[in-house]
Protein backbone atom coordinates (compact mmCIF):
# COMPACT_ATOMS: atom_id res chain seq x y z
CA UNK A 1 0.00 0.00 0.00
CA UNK A 2 1.40 3.72 -0.87
CA UNK A 3 2.03 5.65 1.90
CA UNK A 4 0.93 8.63 2.32
CA UNK A 5 4.14 10.51 1.84
CA UNK A 6 4.50 8.24 -1.45
CA UNK A 7 1.22 9.29 -3.04
CA UNK A 8 1.36 13.31 -2.28
CA UNK A 9 2.39 14.97 -5.44
CA UNK A 10 5.97 16.92 -4.88
CA UNK A 11 6.11 20.56 -6.70
CA UNK A 12 9.53 21.97 -7.96
CA UNK A 13 9.92 25.33 -7.50
CA UNK A 14 13.45 26.83 -9.15
CA UNK A 15 14.88 30.11 -7.93
CA UNK A 16 16.57 32.29 -9.52
CA UNK A 17 18.62 34.66 -7.53
CA UNK A 18 22.55 36.43 -6.84
CA UNK A 19 24.83 34.40 -4.67
CA UNK A 20 24.45 36.46 -1.86
CA UNK A 21 20.88 36.61 -1.85
CA UNK A 22 21.43 32.05 -1.82
CA UNK A 23 23.35 32.63 0.79
CA UNK A 24 20.71 34.54 3.22
CA UNK A 25 16.94 33.13 1.51
CA UNK A 26 18.17 29.56 0.95
CA UNK A 27 18.81 28.50 4.33
CA UNK A 28 19.01 24.47 5.06
CA UNK A 29 15.83 25.04 7.76
CA UNK A 30 14.08 26.57 4.79
CA UNK A 31 14.76 23.65 2.06
CA UNK A 32 14.34 21.03 5.01
CA UNK A 33 10.66 22.45 5.70
CA UNK A 34 9.48 22.53 2.35
CA UNK A 35 11.30 19.12 1.72
CA UNK A 36 8.77 17.93 4.67
CA UNK A 37 5.96 19.57 2.77
CA UNK A 38 6.02 18.47 -0.86
CA UNK A 39 8.04 21.20 -2.50
CA UNK A 40 11.51 20.97 -4.08
CA UNK A 41 13.33 24.23 -4.35
CA UNK A 42 16.48 23.65 -6.59
CA UNK A 43 18.81 26.46 -8.56
CA UNK A 44 18.59 27.28 -11.88
CA UNK A 45 21.79 27.12 -13.82
CA UNK A 46 22.32 30.83 -14.77
CA UNK A 47 25.20 30.16 -17.53
CA UNK A 48 22.27 27.99 -19.22
CA UNK A 49 18.97 28.73 -21.29
CA UNK A 50 16.25 29.57 -19.02
CA UNK A 51 14.14 27.59 -21.53
CA UNK A 52 16.22 24.29 -21.63
CA UNK A 53 15.81 24.21 -17.92
CA UNK A 54 12.04 22.92 -17.56
CA UNK A 55 9.80 21.28 -15.53
CA UNK A 56 9.08 22.65 -12.56
CA UNK A 57 5.77 24.39 -11.29
CA UNK A 58 6.85 27.88 -10.21
CA UNK A 59 9.73 30.06 -10.82
CA UNK A 60 10.91 32.92 -7.81
CA UNK A 61 13.59 35.27 -8.80
CA UNK A 62 15.69 38.52 -8.31
CA UNK A 63 18.09 39.46 -10.71
CA UNK A 64 17.97 42.59 -13.32
CA UNK A 65 20.76 41.85 -15.87
CA UNK A 66 18.82 42.80 -19.63
CA UNK A 67 19.41 39.58 -20.64
CA UNK A 68 17.94 37.57 -17.84
CA UNK A 69 14.76 39.77 -18.08
CA UNK A 70 14.82 38.99 -21.72
CA UNK A 71 15.05 35.11 -21.21
CA UNK A 72 11.92 35.83 -18.66
CA UNK A 73 9.93 37.55 -20.74
CA UNK A 74 9.81 35.05 -23.68
CA UNK A 75 9.90 32.19 -20.91
CA UNK A 76 6.67 33.84 -19.30
CA UNK A 77 5.18 33.85 -22.89
CA UNK A 78 5.82 30.33 -24.10
CA UNK A 79 5.45 28.33 -20.67
CA UNK A 80 2.17 30.36 -19.33
CA UNK A 81 1.85 27.07 -17.22
CA UNK A 82 4.40 28.09 -15.36
CA UNK A 83 3.77 30.53 -12.37
CA UNK A 84 6.98 32.80 -12.43
CA UNK A 85 6.57 34.93 -9.36
CA UNK A 86 7.06 37.87 -9.96
CA UNK A 87 6.31 39.56 -13.18
CA UNK A 88 9.39 41.60 -14.43
CA UNK A 89 7.19 44.41 -15.58
CA UNK A 90 5.66 45.08 -12.35
CA UNK A 91 9.06 44.79 -10.08
CA UNK A 92 10.01 47.20 -12.68
CA UNK A 93 8.05 49.70 -10.87
CA UNK A 94 9.97 49.31 -7.19
CA UNK A 95 13.46 50.26 -8.60
CA UNK A 96 12.32 53.90 -9.27
CA UNK A 97 11.66 56.04 -5.72
CA UNK A 98 8.71 58.09 -7.62
CA UNK A 99 7.06 55.27 -9.42
CA UNK A 100 7.62 52.87 -6.62
CA UNK A 101 5.49 55.40 -3.91
CA UNK A 102 2.40 56.91 -6.45
CA UNK A 103 0.78 54.09 -6.24
CA UNK A 104 0.11 54.25 -2.46
CA UNK A 105 -1.62 57.73 -2.58
CA UNK A 106 -4.23 55.66 -4.93
CA UNK A 107 -5.04 52.76 -2.45
CA UNK A 108 -8.79 52.21 -1.55
CA UNK A 109 -8.03 52.30 2.20
CA UNK A 110 -11.18 52.39 4.57
CA UNK A 111 -11.67 56.12 5.91
CA UNK A 112 -10.70 56.20 9.35
CA UNK A 113 -10.79 58.84 12.31
CA UNK A 114 -7.92 57.68 13.94
CA UNK A 115 -5.64 56.75 10.68
CA UNK A 116 -4.60 57.49 7.23
CA UNK A 117 -1.70 56.98 4.90
CA UNK A 118 0.56 59.12 3.33
CA UNK A 119 3.46 58.93 1.42
CA UNK A 120 6.00 62.52 2.40
CA UNK A 121 6.12 65.56 0.47
CA UNK A 122 8.87 65.14 -1.77
CA UNK A 123 10.68 67.37 -5.03
CA UNK A 124 11.68 65.19 -8.12
CA UNK A 125 15.35 66.67 -9.73
CA UNK A 126 15.74 65.21 -13.02
CA UNK A 127 18.74 67.90 -13.99
CA UNK A 128 21.19 70.31 -12.71
CA UNK A 129 19.28 73.28 -11.28
CA UNK A 130 19.67 76.99 -9.81
CA UNK A 131 16.45 77.13 -8.11
CA UNK A 132 16.49 73.53 -6.06
CA UNK A 133 15.05 76.13 -2.79
CA UNK A 134 12.60 78.08 -4.87
CA UNK A 135 11.27 74.28 -6.23
CA UNK A 136 11.09 73.21 -2.24
CA UNK A 137 9.01 75.82 -1.21
CA UNK A 138 7.02 75.67 -4.16
CA UNK A 139 6.16 72.48 -2.90
CA UNK A 140 5.64 73.47 0.84
CA UNK A 141 8.85 71.12 1.59
CA UNK A 142 10.65 72.16 4.81
CA UNK A 143 14.07 71.07 5.87
CA UNK A 144 15.17 68.58 6.92
CA UNK A 145 15.24 66.46 3.60
CA UNK A 146 16.67 62.88 3.11
CA UNK A 147 18.49 63.16 -0.91
CA UNK A 148 17.61 59.65 -2.21
CA UNK A 149 18.73 58.92 -6.14
CA UNK A 150 15.79 58.02 -8.09
CA UNK A 151 16.88 54.83 -9.03
CA UNK A 152 16.29 51.67 -6.45
CA UNK A 153 17.56 48.96 -8.02
CA UNK A 154 19.72 47.35 -4.98
CA UNK A 155 23.59 48.65 -5.99
CA UNK A 156 25.37 50.38 -2.95
CA UNK A 157 24.71 53.55 -4.85
CA UNK A 158 21.10 53.26 -4.96
CA UNK A 159 20.85 53.01 -0.99
CA UNK A 160 23.74 55.95 -0.36
CA UNK A 161 20.92 59.08 0.93
CA UNK A 162 21.97 62.39 2.47
CA UNK A 163 20.04 63.55 5.21
CA UNK A 164 19.94 67.78 4.40
CA UNK A 165 19.53 70.05 7.26
CA UNK A 166 19.49 73.52 5.60
CA UNK A 167 20.07 75.35 2.82
CA UNK A 168 24.20 75.47 2.98
CA UNK A 169 23.83 72.01 3.59
CA UNK A 170 22.08 71.75 -0.21
CA UNK A 171 24.37 73.96 -1.39
CA UNK A 172 27.15 71.71 0.13
CA UNK A 173 26.37 68.47 -1.17
CA UNK A 174 27.53 67.27 -4.91
CA UNK A 175 24.05 65.39 -5.74
CA UNK A 176 23.59 63.92 -8.90
CA UNK A 177 20.25 63.66 -10.67
CA UNK A 178 18.37 62.54 -10.87
CA UNK A 179 17.42 62.23 -7.40
CA UNK A 180 14.33 62.78 -5.05
CA UNK A 181 13.86 65.68 -2.15
CA UNK A 182 12.05 63.68 0.50
CA UNK A 183 10.88 65.48 3.74
CA UNK A 184 11.93 64.13 6.53
CA UNK A 185 9.25 63.12 8.95
CA UNK A 186 9.91 62.99 13.00
CA UNK A 187 8.79 59.50 14.02
CA UNK A 188 10.49 58.43 17.05
CA UNK A 189 12.87 56.29 15.63
CA UNK A 190 11.13 53.31 14.51
CA UNK A 191 10.44 52.29 11.41
CA UNK A 192 7.49 49.50 10.99
CA UNK A 193 8.65 46.68 8.82
CA UNK A 194 6.09 45.21 6.80
CA UNK A 195 6.86 41.42 4.70
CA UNK A 196 4.39 40.27 2.57
CA UNK A 197 4.42 37.16 0.89
CA UNK A 198 1.00 36.66 -1.23
CA UNK A 199 -1.78 36.42 1.79
CA UNK A 200 0.92 35.98 4.36
CA UNK A 201 1.89 39.44 6.08
CA UNK A 202 4.21 40.18 8.86
CA UNK A 203 4.87 43.51 10.51
CA UNK A 204 8.30 44.03 12.41
CA UNK A 205 10.28 46.92 14.06
CA UNK A 206 13.20 48.19 13.26
CA UNK A 207 15.65 50.88 14.33
CA UNK A 208 15.55 54.37 12.40
CA UNK A 209 16.88 57.86 12.05
CA UNK A 210 16.36 59.82 15.27
CA UNK A 211 14.02 62.40 15.58
CA UNK A 212 15.39 65.73 15.01
CA UNK A 213 13.84 68.79 17.01
CA UNK A 214 14.13 72.54 16.26
CA UNK A 215 16.99 73.06 18.65
CA UNK A 216 18.86 70.30 16.68
CA UNK A 217 18.23 71.84 13.45
CA UNK A 218 19.80 75.14 14.60
CA UNK A 219 23.03 73.83 16.03
CA UNK A 220 23.64 70.69 13.91
CA UNK A 221 25.90 69.99 10.86
CA UNK A 222 24.34 70.88 7.70
CA UNK A 223 24.17 67.18 6.24
CA UNK A 224 24.62 64.04 6.99
CA UNK A 225 25.38 60.95 5.11
CA UNK A 226 24.29 57.58 5.55
CA UNK A 227 23.45 53.77 4.15
CA UNK A 228 20.80 51.40 4.54
CA UNK A 229 20.09 52.65 8.54
CA UNK A 230 17.56 50.16 9.30
CA UNK A 231 20.00 47.21 8.11
CA UNK A 232 20.93 45.44 11.32
CA UNK A 233 20.16 42.18 12.84
CA UNK A 234 17.88 41.73 16.16
CA UNK A 235 20.73 40.74 17.72
CA UNK A 236 22.78 44.23 16.90
CA UNK A 237 19.66 46.05 17.46
CA UNK A 238 19.50 45.26 21.30
CA UNK A 239 23.35 45.57 22.06
CA UNK A 240 22.56 49.46 22.14
CA UNK A 241 20.82 49.46 24.91
CA UNK A 242 19.52 52.67 24.68
CA UNK A 243 17.75 52.22 21.04
CA UNK A 244 16.82 48.70 22.73
CA UNK A 245 14.29 50.44 24.76
CA UNK A 246 12.45 52.84 22.54
CA UNK A 247 12.29 49.75 20.46
CA UNK A 248 10.56 48.20 22.42
CA UNK A 249 8.44 50.94 23.88
CA UNK A 250 7.75 51.14 20.38
CA UNK A 251 3.48 50.11 19.57
CA UNK A 252 2.92 47.85 16.00
CA UNK A 253 0.81 50.02 14.07
CA UNK A 254 -3.13 47.84 14.88
CA UNK A 255 -2.89 44.82 12.70
CA UNK A 256 -5.74 45.30 10.73
CA UNK A 257 -4.69 48.61 9.30
CA UNK A 258 -0.87 47.22 8.81
CA UNK A 259 -3.33 43.73 6.78
CA UNK A 260 -5.38 46.45 5.00
CA UNK A 261 -2.65 48.47 3.56
CA UNK A 262 -0.53 45.29 2.94
CA UNK A 263 -3.09 43.44 0.71
CA UNK A 264 -4.41 46.82 -1.79
CA UNK A 265 -0.57 47.50 -1.84
CA UNK A 266 -0.36 43.69 -3.37
CA UNK A 267 -3.14 44.05 -5.59
CA UNK A 268 -2.43 47.49 -6.76
CA UNK A 269 1.39 46.29 -7.30
CA UNK A 270 0.32 43.25 -9.09
CA UNK A 271 3.16 41.01 -6.85
CA UNK A 272 3.79 38.46 -4.22
CA UNK A 273 7.40 39.27 -2.68
CA UNK A 274 8.08 42.42 -1.20
CA UNK A 275 8.40 44.59 1.99
CA UNK A 276 7.36 47.85 2.67
CA UNK A 277 8.70 50.55 5.11
CA UNK A 278 5.91 52.52 7.08
CA UNK A 279 6.89 55.54 9.98
CA UNK A 280 4.49 57.21 12.39
CA UNK A 281 4.27 60.41 12.51
CA UNK A 282 5.45 62.01 15.51
CA UNK A 283 3.72 65.29 15.45
CA UNK A 284 -0.25 64.04 13.78
CA UNK A 285 -1.35 60.90 15.79
CA UNK A 286 -2.63 57.71 13.28
CA UNK A 287 -1.00 59.16 10.25
CA UNK A 288 1.65 56.55 8.64
CA UNK A 289 3.50 57.33 5.96
CA UNK A 290 5.10 54.83 3.34
CA UNK A 291 9.16 55.37 2.25
CA UNK A 292 10.26 52.29 0.85
CA UNK A 293 9.23 49.48 -1.14
CA UNK A 294 11.39 46.81 -1.96
CA UNK A 295 11.01 43.70 -3.87
CA UNK A 296 11.83 40.36 -2.58
CA UNK A 297 13.53 41.69 0.65
CA UNK A 298 15.29 40.01 3.23
CA UNK A 299 12.91 37.47 4.25
CA UNK A 300 15.21 35.95 6.66
CA UNK A 301 15.24 37.95 9.30
CA UNK A 302 11.48 37.89 10.20
CA UNK A 303 10.53 35.43 12.64
CA UNK A 304 9.17 31.97 11.35
CA UNK A 305 10.50 33.20 7.61
CA UNK A 306 10.53 29.21 6.58
CA UNK A 307 6.96 28.50 7.70
CA UNK A 308 5.66 31.84 6.09
CA UNK A 309 7.53 30.79 2.74
CA UNK A 310 6.69 27.54 2.26
CA UNK A 311 3.17 28.63 3.04
CA UNK A 312 3.29 30.82 0.70
CA UNK A 313 5.00 28.14 -2.45
CA UNK A 314 2.11 25.75 -0.99
CA UNK A 315 -0.66 28.55 -1.62
CA UNK A 316 1.30 29.32 -5.00
CA UNK A 317 1.44 25.71 -6.56
CA UNK A 318 -1.99 24.51 -5.14
CA UNK A 319 -3.98 27.44 -6.63
CA UNK A 320 -2.40 26.51 -9.69
CA UNK A 321 -3.32 22.69 -9.91
CA UNK A 322 -6.80 23.79 -8.93
CA UNK A 323 -7.29 25.94 -11.98
CA UNK A 324 -5.61 23.49 -14.12
CA UNK A 325 -7.89 20.64 -12.82
CA UNK A 326 -11.09 19.81 -14.81
CA UNK A 327 -14.59 21.17 -12.79
O1 LIG B 1 20.12 41.64 2.32
P1 LIG B 1 19.02 41.80 3.29
O2 LIG B 1 18.57 40.52 3.87
O3 LIG B 1 19.33 42.83 4.33
O4 LIG B 1 17.74 42.38 2.50
C1 LIG B 1 17.73 43.67 1.95
C2 LIG B 1 16.51 44.44 2.42
O5 LIG B 1 16.52 44.54 3.79
P2 LIG B 1 15.17 44.30 4.63
O6 LIG B 1 14.72 42.90 4.47
O7 LIG B 1 14.14 45.26 4.13
O8 LIG B 1 15.67 44.60 5.99
C3 LIG B 1 16.58 45.85 1.82
O9 LIG B 1 15.55 46.67 2.32
P3 LIG B 1 15.82 48.26 2.56
O10 LIG B 1 15.96 48.83 1.19
O11 LIG B 1 17.08 48.35 3.37
O12 LIG B 1 14.63 48.80 3.28
C4 LIG B 1 16.44 45.70 0.32
O13 LIG B 1 15.24 45.03 0.00
C5 LIG B 1 17.62 44.90 -0.19
O14 LIG B 1 17.45 44.69 -1.56
P4 LIG B 1 18.03 45.71 -2.61
O15 LIG B 1 19.47 45.95 -2.19
O16 LIG B 1 17.21 46.97 -2.51
O17 LIG B 1 17.86 44.99 -3.90
C6 LIG B 1 17.70 43.53 0.46
O18 LIG B 1 18.94 42.98 0.02
P5 LIG B 1 19.10 41.66 -0.88
O19 LIG B 1 19.27 40.54 0.11
O20 LIG B 1 17.89 41.45 -1.72
O21 LIG B 1 20.33 41.93 -1.67
N1 LIG C 1 10.86 60.69 4.73
C1 LIG C 1 11.56 60.13 5.73
N2 LIG C 1 11.42 60.60 6.99
C2 LIG C 1 12.14 60.07 7.99
N3 LIG C 1 13.03 59.06 7.84
C3 LIG C 1 13.20 58.54 6.62
C4 LIG C 1 12.47 59.04 5.49
N4 LIG C 1 12.85 58.37 4.40
C5 LIG C 1 13.78 57.48 4.81
N5 LIG C 1 14.00 57.57 6.14
C6 LIG C 1 14.98 56.78 6.91
O1 LIG C 1 16.02 56.43 6.01
C7 LIG C 1 16.08 55.01 5.86
C8 LIG C 1 16.43 54.66 4.42
O2 LIG C 1 15.47 55.17 3.52
P1 LIG C 1 14.72 54.24 2.48
O3 LIG C 1 13.90 55.10 1.60
O4 LIG C 1 14.03 53.16 3.21
O5 LIG C 1 15.95 53.67 1.62
P2 LIG C 1 16.52 52.18 1.37
O6 LIG C 1 15.88 51.75 0.09
O7 LIG C 1 17.99 52.34 1.23
O8 LIG C 1 16.11 51.35 2.55
C9 LIG C 1 14.71 54.50 6.32
O9 LIG C 1 14.77 53.19 6.76
C10 LIG C 1 14.41 55.48 7.44
O10 LIG C 1 15.17 55.13 8.59
MG1 LIG D 1 14.15 50.99 3.29
MG1 LIG E 1 14.66 50.13 -0.24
Amino acid sequence: MMSEEQGRRRYRIAYALSPKKVESFIQPSLLNLADQRGIDLFPLQLSKPLIDQTPFDCLIHKLSSPDWINQLLRFISENPNVVVIDHPDAIERLHNRITMLQVVNNLNITPDDQLSLAIPNQLFVDTPTQSLFDALASKSINFPVIAKPLVADGTAGSHQMSLVFNEEGLRGLDLNPPFVLQEFVNHGGVIFKVYVAGKHIQCVKRKSLPDISEEKLGVSENSLSFSQISNVTAQEQSDDQSVGKVMEAAELPPSSFVNEVATELRQALKLNLFNFDMIRDSKVGGRYLVIDINYFPGYAKMPCYETVLTDFFLDIVQQKQSEGEPV
